[in-house]
């Protein structure tokens, strides 16, 4: 139907244009007050000297937060000026006879002369429902408590360039057609903001209670990265008083990933979030890079050393880096650092002149009780205010004291002698004896502190760290008998060759900062407290700890999906443990996300055939929103030559429909041989995406899996010349994670013999 046919197509129109009238007034207003503040700065500064210089500088505070203030709202009323709202309700409260249209966009714009605001923001308490609510009977809860009513219309507009191009009223029976219509666009490079289209299950998440840790299990493009972002934008709305943007914390798995992510932000009109890597955020708190050893992530050594003979060597090495980030390596840690801690109690009184001030015992109870909250070697700190307080009221009391005794016996002389050269050369000694011994016990207390401080031992974190790692002896003490002492054997052979040649890998992150937590403590006070992790599925059981306990917060909101944890060597098997081992004192929330938004039926069906694989019970499968698109094509070739002849091919005839195609390979050396191919016959400009870059254009690139995850391309072609696809859990995840990056167009080019792993999957999925 033209949209034109609508019933209130006239109303809404003018609607629109009422509203975009009033948005350029807004911003021509801004504009204006913004020269008004500004030349009332000026004003104020030019007479800073010789008016009364107090108010001028107030004048200049207040006119730099009013444009401030303006500066945010012009920007944010920019930024919808073409497209001022896509949705709009009608509620109706019970108490009242008449609806209020509820006309909702990515910012609100305040009407002065009404109460119902001319746009609603879409974090608003009563955007809820448009999120939630079906026709009928709804609610929302706001600060002034719950509002009870009707739902009477839910209304979609579609807006381009400031023109109504569709209106959509739903019902319970339509099927999203917004949602269908935004999914089947193509993938710019970076992500896109979803205000519009958010799903009830995906609006639980972004708004589900900060305060506790939210965990979020979510299958292959249920959108856990589209979401995360709106949840930081939406508490940075609702919590506007509380939280500065400052506070939050994302943390990705990589450069790449952030690059990716990083305009969402700003388009939810959200500046300064920080967006960090674990490893980058770990090396800015302890305030030093570290190198990293080749080949620090164990993937491509497991997915490479398969077919070795070193299969006991790779099973020692899975066990390290597991146990490295278990919580037993914790309490290992733990078990390492009371005994530093027994190391550094003094083995002397704090004595002055002989006289104890202080027993060793008292210090000992001060350090490892009174001061216990505080890392071990700050805890001195706190105890040189103490021996200095005591020291200074001791001093003047011994001082006192010797004074009085001394002249105590001067004056026992005076009275018994008569004044006569005889007494003099009695009580003269006596004066001198006197002052000297008073000045040197001023003189000794003047360094009394500081030398008794000096002999606490200090080490360096790198050392303390590498003088536990390379000792099996300690490891075995500290870390119980049950661990196998071959995995020890490795653990510490390794860490020999690592750290002593100051290299470390990324399982020893999490230790170093858990170490320096405890030991030094931070030289800053830490302004994150609420950190959002995105592909949290890699991250082991201590690294969240180690974050929960440094910014000693529970305000933690993780995002990920166990089936494509393809470092699960080192990271968590299930959610489960984290909810049980890491935030045990404070219940957390579980969310899990089934449908999938990313992919088509066809592709997500053909995934989810290769998941099932696994044969895990735990394992969730995706339900992919009703889009259909080709069936993906699976071509087996016989030649390599042949297989990259047809993957050229293949690519000329799909360049032009695309904006984002992939060639997905299983190790980076496999997409270089593939590159070196299609640079040969120069017909293609590709580029190979690799950990150190930072972002990608679109067009065709070569990446391979491990580092596509996360990210998603309009036509992915998974490509095996060399590698071996086999039918175990590390592949399995692998192909997984490759073909669900598919928005549009999945198909394979392989090897003969090289997907074993296709062996038993339904051939009415694919085509030959
Ligand atoms: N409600 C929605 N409306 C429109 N598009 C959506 C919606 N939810 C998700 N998408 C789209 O689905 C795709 C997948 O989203 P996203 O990358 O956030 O998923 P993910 O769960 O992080 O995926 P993965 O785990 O596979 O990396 C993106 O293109 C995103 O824009």
């Amino acid at each position: 139907m033209s949209v034109k046919k609508h019933p209130d197509y006239r109303k809404e129109v003018e609607r629109l244009d009422y509203t975009k009238d009033y948005i350029k007034k807004t911003l021509d207003a801004t504009e204006e007050y913004r020269s008004l503040y500004k030349e009332n700065i000026k004003d104020a500064m030019e007479n800073l000297d010789y008016l009364d210089s107090s108010q001028s500088y107030i004048s200049v505070l207040i006119n730099t937060k009013f444009i401030e203030i303006a500066d945010r709202n012009f920007d944010n009323l920019k930024r919808i000026q073409d497209k001022p709202y896509f949705a709009r309700i009608d509620f109706k409260p019970h108490e009242r006879e008449m609806a209020d249209k509820i006309y909702i966009g990515k910012t609100s714009l305040m009407r002065s002369e009404e109460e119902v605001p001319l746009i609603v923001d879409w974090r608003s308490p009563i955007a809820n429902i448009y999120y939630e609510g079906r026709l009928g009977e709804t609610s929302y809860v706001a600060e002034g408590g719950k509002q009870e009513g009707e739902l009477l219309l839910k209304r979609q507009f579609t807006i381009e360039e400031g023109e109504l191009k569709n209106i959509m009223d739903i019902d319970i029976t339509t099927t999203d057609t917004f949602l269908q219509a935004s999914l089947e666009a193509n993938a710019e490079e970076r992500l896109k903001d979803i205000a519009s289209t958010i799903q009830a299950e995906q609006n639980r998440v972004i708004r589900a209670d900060m305060h506790l840790p939210l965990i979020v299990q979510g299958v292959a493009g249920s959108g856990k990265t589209t979401i995360a972002l709106h949840r930081i934008a939406y508490f940075i709305y609702t919590y506007e008083k509380t939280f500065d943007p400052e506070n939050f914390m994302i943390i990705a798995p990589n450069k790449l990933f952030i690059n990716y992510i990083s305009d969402v932000l700003p388009e939810l009109g959200v500046e300064d979030v920080k967006q960090t890597t674990f490893i980058d955020f770990i090396e800015e708190l302890i305030g030093n890079k570290y190198k990293m050893a080749d080949g620090s992530d164990k993937l491509m050594t497991l997915i490479d050393g398969k077919n070795t003979s070193e299969k006991d060597q790779l099973e020692w090495l899975k066990w390290a880096a597991a146990f490295k980030g278990s919580m037993d390596f914790k309490r290992l840690l733990d078990n390492y650092i009371r005994d530093l801690e027994k190391d550094y109690l003094p083995k002397d009184d704090f004595t002055l002149h002989g006289h104890i001030i202080i027993s060793k015992e008292a210090i000992h109870r001060m350090l490892l009780q009174e001061f216990n909250y505080l890392p071990l070697y700050k805890r001195t700190d706190e105890l040189k205010k103490t021996l200095r307080n005591q020291l200074k009221e001791f001093k003047e009391k011994l001082l006192k004291e010797t004074e009085a005794a001394y002249d105590d016996e001067i004056e026992n002389i005076r009275c018994r002698m008569e004044a006569s050269e005889e007494r003099r050369q009695k009580i003269l000694p006596l004066i001198e004896e006197r002052d000297t011994k008073l000045e040197a016990i001023k003189k000794d207390a003047k360094t009394l502190v500081n030398n008794y401080i000096k002999r606490f031992p200090k080490k360096d974190l790198f050392e303390l760290y590498k003088e536990l790692m390379i000792q099996e002896d300690l490891i075995e003490k500290y870390g119980g008998i049950s661990l196998p002492s071959q995995g020890v054997d490795y653990l510490c052979q390794q860490a020999k060759v690592l750290l002593e040649n100051k290299k470390i890998e990324l399982e020893d992150y999490a230790p170093l900062a858990y170490i320096k937590h405890r030991i030094f403590g931070f030289k800053e006070k830490l302004k994150v407290n609420s950190v959002v992790i995105d592909e949290a599925q890699d991250f082991s059981l201590f690294q969240f700890y180690t974050l929960k306990e440094i910014l000693k917060t529970n305000m933690f909101t993780l995002l990920g999906d166990i089936s494509q944890g393809i470092h699960s060597y080192r990271s968590i098997q299930n959610w489960e443990e984290v909810r049980d081992e890491v935030f045990y004192e404070r219940k957390s929330n579980y969310i899990t996300l089934v449908q999938s938004y990313r992919t088509t039926i066809e592709v997500m069906n053909l995934a989810n055939a290769i998941i099932l694989k696994l044969a895990n019970p735990r394992i969730v499968l995706a339900k992919p929103v009703i889009r259909h698109g080709d069936k993906p094509e699976m071509r087996e070739f016989s030649e390599k030559e042949v297989l990259l002849e047809g993957l050229q091919e293949k690519l000329q005839q799909i360049k032009d429909n695309y904006k984002s195609i992939a060639i997905i390979g299983k190790t980076k050396k496999e997409c270089k041989e593939i590159k070196k191919y299609l640079d040969k016959h120069k017909k293609l400009h590709t580029k190979i995406l690799d950990e150190k870059e930072e972002s990608y254009d679109a067009g065709i690139i070569l990446v391979p899996v491990h580092l596509a995850k996360g990210l998603e391309f309009d036509a992915v072609l998974i490509t095996s010349i060399e590698e071996i696809y086999q039918e175990e859990e590390l592949d399995i995840k692998l192909l997984y994670v490759a073909m669900t990056r598919a928005l549009h167009e999945l198909d394979l080019f392989f090897l003969k013999g090289t997907m074993p792993i296709l062996n038993n999957i339904n051939e009415e999925m694919y085509i030959r």
